[in-house]
């Protein structure tokens, strides 16, 4: 592990962004700021391709990951597929956050509570579009964002194309892949 630190310190390349699809982008806004406490970064229209983006994050783009939402005019839904599993976001009072969501209205479809076969105290919500939040029980870290969870077909396979081709796995973030 501390060599892992070490190299996350001298490594300069980190994720940026993900970007995703939704169908209203400012009922995704006001869910991201309203219940997961997100900051509304950017925004921008661009009517000649007939798309808006909408840029949060829980800090800015220089220091922190963020979410970059495409609204395609026109288009209120998708089909979310099976491949994608989950974001996760770290917090400090998990049950807090939890009902926090709850009051404001959000989708809690697994109740706060040790992961299944650990110790970790997880939970999950669904934003208004069906991608899944996981919320993790962690003590204060840097950037709350820590997680994409996508599920592939071959670990090894993935692990491989992830270290050597694109991306550094660093500890600030990191990708979850669930081997289904
Ligand atoms: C909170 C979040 O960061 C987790 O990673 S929970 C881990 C666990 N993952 C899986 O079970 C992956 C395999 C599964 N078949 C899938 O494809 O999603 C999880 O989701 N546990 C659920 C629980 O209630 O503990
Ligand atoms: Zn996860």
């Amino acid at each position: 592990m501390a060599d892992l630190l070490e190299w996350s310190k001298q490594d300069k390349k980190r994720m940026l962004h993900v970007v995703y699809r939704v169908g209203d982008l400012d009922r995704t806004i006001k869910f991201y700021t309203e219940c997961l406490g997100m900051k509304l970064l950017r925004q921008r229209d661009i009517p000649e391709e007939k798309y808006a983006n909408a840029f949060l994050g829980f800090g800015p783009e220089e220091s922190h990951f963020v979410v970059e939402l495409t609204y395609n005019y026109g288009v209120t839904s998708y089909d979310i597929g099976d491949g994608f599993g989950h974001f996760a976001i770290a917090t400090q009072d998990i049950y807090k956050l939890v009902e926090h969501i709850r009051a404001k209205g959000g989708n809690i479809t697994r109740e706060p509570g040790p992961v299944q076969g650990g110790t970790t105290v997880i939970a999950f919500v669904k934003d208004p579009d069906g991608y899944t939040f996981g919320l993790i029980q962690r003590p204060t870290v840097h950037d709350p964002f820590c997680q994409v969870m996508l599920r592939v077909g071959d670990l090894e396979r993935s692990i491989k194309f992830y270290e050597k081709v694109t991306i550094q796995v660093s500890l600030c973030f990191f990708f979850f892949l669930s081997y289904m």
